[in-house]
């Protein structure tokens, strides 16, 4: 399976799409509409954040088993950048460090499982893409797409959410070690509008599977 990874409203969800329909794959989705904590969360962080964490635990863990058929599935956002956002959340009292922890000892735990079950089941991916935005591209794309609940007008506080959120994805990038990873450049590649920056996307992201011998 592959991967998307990056900050919200990088694209991820877009470029899923895109690429199952260019290389003939299913796209597993997070779907953020149908999503009854998410609206909770972001009007009391403190209440529902595990609640939340959990909730998509449990969709990711569906995501991994629902991608296992083939090696070019694609899932529109990696389980391992939970613990990031969780991490966030603890680190601005949003969450406590307790719930982190719980969560985090509760991933590991799940992912060996997924190891160790009877099918022995692939839990990293093939290639994780990572979509690297920059802070104001992030918020110009947030504002465009008008998630009332995202929003910072709604709610202040975000901007330094989103900020911090921001700045650790690339040490976050830096570090994954756990499959074979493709930074995209989200702002100079905007492939959502532009159909020249999508086909070079969609180029080097058939490049690189080539190299891993994921597509012939
Ligand atoms: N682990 C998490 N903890 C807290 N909030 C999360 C977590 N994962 C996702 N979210 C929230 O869920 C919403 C959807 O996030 P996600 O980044 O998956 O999709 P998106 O914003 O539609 O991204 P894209 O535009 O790249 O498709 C966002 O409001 C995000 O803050």
């Amino acid at each position: 399976m592959i991967v998307l990874s990056g900050t919200i409203g990088a694209g991820k969800t877009s470029l899923t799409t895109m690429l199952a329909d260019h290389l003939g794959s299913k796209a597993l989705y997070e779907s953020v509409d149908d999503n009854p904590i998410l609206p909770l969360f972001y009007e009391n962080p403190k209440r529902y954040g595990f609640l939340l964490q959990n909730y998509f635990l449990n969709k990711r863990l569906d995501n991994i088993y629902d991608a296992q058929d083939s090696p070019l599935n694609i899932i529109d956002r990696s389980i391992y950048e939970d613990q990031l956002l969780f991490q966030l959340n603890a680190d601005m009292e949003r969450a406590t460090q307790t719930e982190a922890d719980i969560y985090s000892d509760l991933l590991d735990n799940m992912m060996e499982q997924v190891d160790h079950s009877e099918h022995a089941l692939q839990k990293n991916p093939g290639l994780l893409i990572y979509i690297s935005v920059s802070f104001e591209t992030m918020l110009k794309r947030i504002q465009k797409r008008g998630r009332n609940f995202e929003q910072i007008d709604h709610d202040p506080a975000l901007y330094d959410y989103y900020q911090q959120l921001n700045q650790r994805y690339a040490a976050w990038f830096d570090q994954y070690d756990r499959s074979p990873k493709l930074k995209i450049d989200g702002d100079q590649y905007d492939f959502v509008e532009d159909p020249k920056a999508a086909k070079a996307v969609l180029t080097m992201v058939d490049e690189q599977l080539r190299q891993l011998g994921l597509l012939v």
